[in-house]
């Protein structure tokens, strides 16, 4: 218990500082439990990967497994036929071909996004993009998982579900809440157990409610578009769902699909105006490859290494979970002469990871040319045979990997090439932007800031509100 007030506040610095004395596998016990300390790829690769039968498991943490999710869902369910069923319905909507039915509505998010941002930052109005990011991701999500979107940043449904998700990463660390390991407390009052009961009931009910709707709409004879929950709804007898596992279900991919992806376009807009060198040589590349009459788009991608090189970097730099979700040993397991006992808890510190010496020359610059031969997608590179070629860890690892990877990876390349397209963005004297302070415990964001988005050229009105056109055209705006 001694080591917990080390790990409250930027857990990952401690375990890095702990992983230089004591190496890339150590053991930290917290009351009743046992967790152990993974910070090299190869070990990574060992224990998650090729004993993925033994490391897949989850523990059934009080706050966020019991309390929050209520047993129910995917992300924090442990390695069972439950987990099996609702792996295997999200991933009807995750897999490629899913991904590539709604690729228009994550293309036209976008678009939607960028044309915001244009016009609420005309003649230099300082802007903080953190919440047009956050209502793209917002959008793709609902749309996937409700088939509806919001219109503005101000739809009561943005500052609802950014609260929900919040509030969510504020509760469950993966190493933050001593009432997870000590048994006692889990009798005893606290304001973290009752926020951890009202975030449980306002899923359900904003979640759970929206299932209610589409359910009657779809009673009443009303076509609803295709969407997850309609396909539970379908599904619901056959699979044994009930209204909890569906709501539930359908939070974990309000939360785990709408912070992520939101987070790392924020840290981008919050790290690039300080490296103007950096979109000057990307602007070269989307001049010279896509030019200025048309936005880039994902089948650019393979032809602008430097504007993926740069994504790649920012994800390294600033993982949104430094610390992944934990998995959990589900039997004795002996790995090179060190005994990892059952339910021991099995910590990624991909902290420590991303910032190897061995691996990469000076980590803690942002340097882009790093990833400029590398062409993989994040998805491809996480089956790679050499776990020391990985891109990075910010996925996760083995049979519990995310399985949003696909659609992430997408979003978040429409959205940063098209800012990096569109925009010079610029500093605002006096008011430098704060990359080491993060908002939430589990989910990392950078604090509020504010930016100037110069457009670029002319014609960037232009071309923006004549791709808003072409899909107005086709009843998406
Ligand atoms: C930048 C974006 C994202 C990041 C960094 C991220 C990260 C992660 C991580 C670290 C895990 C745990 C993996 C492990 O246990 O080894 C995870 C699991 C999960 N993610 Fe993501 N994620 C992102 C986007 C998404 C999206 C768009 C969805 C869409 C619904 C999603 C849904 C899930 C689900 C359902 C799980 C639980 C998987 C399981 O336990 O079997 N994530 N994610």
């Amino acid at each position: 218990m001694r080591s917990f007030p080390f790990l409250t506040q930027y857990p990952e610095l401690t375990l890095d500082k702990w992983a230089r004395k004591y190496g890339s596998l150590y053991s930290v016990r917290l009351g009743n439990q046992l967790f152990a300390i993974v910070s090299d790829p190869g070990v990574a690769k060992e224990l998650m990967i090729t004993q993925g039968a033994v490391f897949s498991n989850r523990k059934e943490m009080f706050i966020k497994s019991q309390i929050v999710f209520a047993g129910r869902g995917i992300t924090a369910t442990p390695y069972n036929d439950r987990w099996r069923k609702h792996r295997r319905i999200a991933t009807t909507w995750l897999n490629q071909q899913a991904v590539d039915s709604y690729t228009n509505v994550l293309d036209f998010e976008a678009t939607d996004m960028l044309q915001a941002l244009y016009n609420d930052s005309r003649n230099g109005k300082h802007i903080n993009p953190q919440t047009y990011a956050g209502r793209c991701s917002l959008n793709n999500m609902l749309t996937i998982t409700f088939g509806f979107r919001t219109d503005s940043i101000h739809h009561r449904m943005v500052a609802e579900a950014l609260r929900l998700s919040r509030a969510f990463m504020n509760c469950t660390g993966p190493m933050s809440n001593l009432v997870d390991f000590l048994p006692v407390l889990q009798w005893l009052p606290s304001p973290l157990k009752s926020n951890a009961k009202a975030l449980h009931r306002d899923l359900v009910e904003t979640y759970g409610g929206l299932i209610n709707q589409i359910d009657g709409r779809i009673k009443a004879g009303e076509r609803v578009p295709n969407c997850l929950t309609k396909t539970m709804l379908d599904i619901k007898e056959e699979e044994n769902l009930d209204h909890l596992d569906m709501s539930i279900l359908a939070s974990a991919f309000m939360i785990g699909g709408v912070e992520t992806t939101a987070s790392i376009m924020q840290w981008f807009t919050a790290l690039i105006p300080a490296y103007p060198h950096i979109q000057k040589c990307a602007q070269e590349e989307l001049d010279r490859v896509v030019g200025r009459s048309r936005l880039p788009t994902l089948a650019d991608e393979a032809n602008l290494p430097y504007c993926h090189a740069i994504i790649k970097e920012v994800e390294r730099c600033h993982n949104p979970f430094w610390l992944g979700t934990p998995h959990t040993a589900s039997a004795d397991f002996v790995y090179e002469g060190k005994l990892i006992p059952k339910d021991t808890v099995v910590v990624l510190n991909t902290w420590s990871m991303h910032h190897s010496e061995q691996k990469w020359e000076r980590p803690l610059e942002f340097n882009p040319d790093r990833y400029l031969h590398d062409s993989t997608t994040s998805s491809t590179s996480a089956n790679l045979a050499d776990p020391y070629e990985r891109d990075h860890w910010m996925f996760g690892a083995g049979r519990r990997i995310c399985p949003g990877m696909i659609v992430a990876e997408r979003e978040i390349w429409l959205a940063i090439s098209r800012m990096l397209w569109a925009f010079d963005m610029v500093q605002i004297p006096g008011k430098p932007i704060d990359l080491k302070e993060y908002d939430g415990k589990s989910g990392r964001s950078p604090v509020p800031f504010e930016v100037v988005l110069r457009p670029r050229f002319e014609g960037v009105g232009e071309v923006l509100e004549r791709e808003m056109g072409g899909w107005k055209a086709k009843g998406m705006a």
